[in-house]
C-alpha cells in the first residue's frame, strides 16, 4: 500500500477539559516522537505522524499509551477530483494485495468536518462508485467484509481501511511518579505496566537479596526493565538497586525465623517509600495478589504494609495467575521471568502466613528495622 501518513486516535483524552486536553495531547506528541523517528501534526482530537521509516513507524505505535487505534492513511484534497484519483490508486493497491475482487462485499464509510458542497452520504455513494470502476465488487453496508474509510477534515481528505488497535490508556507522563517494587519474577512487571499504562512514570526498585538469591534475579531485572523501556520512550524507566542482604541477615539473626519474609515485604515497602518521597514520587506500586501464594493473605497485607503512610498500590491484586500470565505474554515480560533465578535462600521452611500485626511490630523492633532501613537506604545504587 502507499501510505503517507499515520492517523492515531485516542479516548480518554478526549473528554478532559480543554486545558488538560492539550497538555496530554501534547506529552503524547512528545511520547510518539521518542518512539520512533517521524513528523507529526495535530487537530481536532486527531493525530497525524508522517513516520520516517513507515513499517517501524506502525510496529511502535502500539507501544505508545493513550493511542487508542490507528491507521495507516493515504492523503488528498478534500475535492471529487482528488479523492477520484486517489481513492483508484487505493483500490489498486489493495488489489495488489489481494484484499477486494469480484466476491468481496465492501461499503465506503464516509465521515466529514467542515464545510463542503457534498454531504457525508453523497460523497459514500459518490467513492462507491469510484471503487466499483476498478473492480466490480458487490456494496454491503450491513455486512462488509471490508470497509473503505473516507475521512474529510477541512481542505484534507483521508483514506484508510484498517483500524489497528492500540495499548489505550493514558499518556506516560501525565500521572506523576511511581516507585514500583520490581523483582525478577512474572507479577510485577505487569504491575508496572499497568501502572504505565495509567500514565504514571516508573522508578524500579530492586532489592537485591544476595547472598540469598543468585546474579541471575539481578539479570533478569535488568533485562525487564529494558523490555518495559520499550513502552517508556517519552519518559524511560529509572533504576534503583537496593543492596538488601544485610537487613534480610539481620532479620533472620535477630526476628523469629517464621517472620523472615514478613519483615522483608515490610522493610521493602519502606525503603520504597523513602527513595518515593526523595524522587516525588506519590505511590508505590507492587505486584500483589491476594492469596497467590501462601504469603499473600490479607493479614499478612496489612501486617506488611503497617507504618508505611504513602498508598500502596497493587493493580493485580484482583487478577488470577492466568491472567497476569497473559498480560505478561503480550507485553513480552512473561520469556524473561519465566527464566528460573534460582530462588531466594533466606525463605524460612515455615513462612508466615497469617501475620499478627502485634507480633509483626515485636519483630520489627528485634531486628532494628528502623536502622537496618535506613542502613540499606544509604547504599541505594542508581543507573541513570
Ligand atoms: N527482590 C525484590 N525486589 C523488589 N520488589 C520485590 C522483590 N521481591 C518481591 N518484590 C515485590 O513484592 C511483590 C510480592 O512478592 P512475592 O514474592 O510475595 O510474590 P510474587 O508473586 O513472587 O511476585 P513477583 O512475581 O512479582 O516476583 C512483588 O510483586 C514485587 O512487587
Amino acid at each position: 500500500m502507499n501510505y503517507d501518513l499515520i492517523i492515531a486516535r485516542y479516548g480518554e483524552i478526549g473528554v478532559k477539559s480543554p486545558k488538560i486536553r492539550s497538555r496530554f495531547e501534547r506529552k503524547l506528541v512528545k511520547n510518539i516522537k521518542a518512539t520512533f523517528d517521524c513528523e507529526v501534526d495535530r487537530n481536532q482530537g486527531r493525530i497525524y505522524i508522517h513516520p520516517k521509516d513507515f513499517e517501524d513507524g506502525v510496529k511502535k505505535l502500539n507501544r505508545v499509551f493513550g493511542v487508542v487505534s490507528y491507521s495507516p492513511a493515504t492523503s488528498t484534497t478534500a475535492t471529487y477530483e482528488g479523492i477520484d484519483e486517489t481513492l483508484t490508486k487505493y483500490v489498486g493497491d489493495l488489489i495488489s494485495e489481494d484484499l477486494i475482487d469480484e466476491n468481496t462485499k465492501f461499503a465506503i464509510k464516509c465521515r466529514r468536518v467542515g464545510k463542503h458542497d457534498f454531504s457525508s452520504q453523497e460523497m459514500a455513494a459518490h467513492c462507491g462508485g469510484v471503487v466499483r470502476n476498478v473492480v466490480l465488487a458487490p456494496v454491503d453496508l450491513t455486512n462488509p467484509d471490508l470497509t473503505i474509510f473516507v475521512e474529510i477534515r477541512d481542505n484534507n481528505a483521508f483514506i484508510f481501511h484498517e483500524k489497528i488497535k492500540g495499548p489505550g490508556g493514558l499518556p506516560l507522563g501525565t500521572q506523576g511518579k511511581v516507585v514500583a517494587l520490581l523483582s525478577s519474577g512474572i507479577d510485577s512487571p505487569v504491575a508496572a505496566y499497568l501502572m504505565m499504562k495509567r500514565g504514571c512514570e516508573v522508578i524500579a526498585l530492586n532489592c537485591d537479596n544476595s547472598p540469598f538469591t543468585t546474579p541471575k534475579a539481578s539479570e533478569l531485572f535488568d533485562a525487564l526493565v529494558d523490555q518495559l523501556n520499550i513502552y517508556a520512550k517519552g519518559s524511560p524507566i529509572k533504576k534503583r538497586v537496593v543492596h538488601y542482604g544485610e537487613y534480610l541477615q539481620a532479620a533472620k539473626d535477630k526476628a523469629p525465623e517464621k517472620m523472615t519474609c514478613v519483615l522483608c515485604k515490610s522493610g521493602m515497602y519502606h525503603i520504597a517509600e523513602k527513595l518515593a518521597l526523595k524522587l516525588g514520587a506519590d505511590a508505590i506500586v507492587d505486584g500483589s495478589s491476594v492469596g497467590q501464594v501462601a504469603s499473600q493473605t490479607l493479614s499478612n497485607i496489612l501486617a506488611t504494609r503497617y507504618g508505611v503512610d504513602m498508598p500502596i498500590l497493587s493493580p493485580l491484586i484482583g487478577l488470577d495467575k492466568e491472567e497476569i500470565t497473559q498480560i505478561a505474554k503480550k507485553i513480552g515480560t512473561f520469556e524473561i521471568s519465566k527464566i528460573d533465578d534460582g530462588g531466594c535462600s533466606a525463605v524460612p521452611r515455615y513462612p508466615e502466613t497469617q501475620a499478627d500485626l502485634e507480633r509483626v511490630k515485636l519483630a520489627c523492633e528485634d531486628m532494628n528495622q528502623d536502622e537496618e532501613i535506613e542502613k540499606a537506604f544509604r547504599n541505594i545504587v542508581r543507573f541513570d
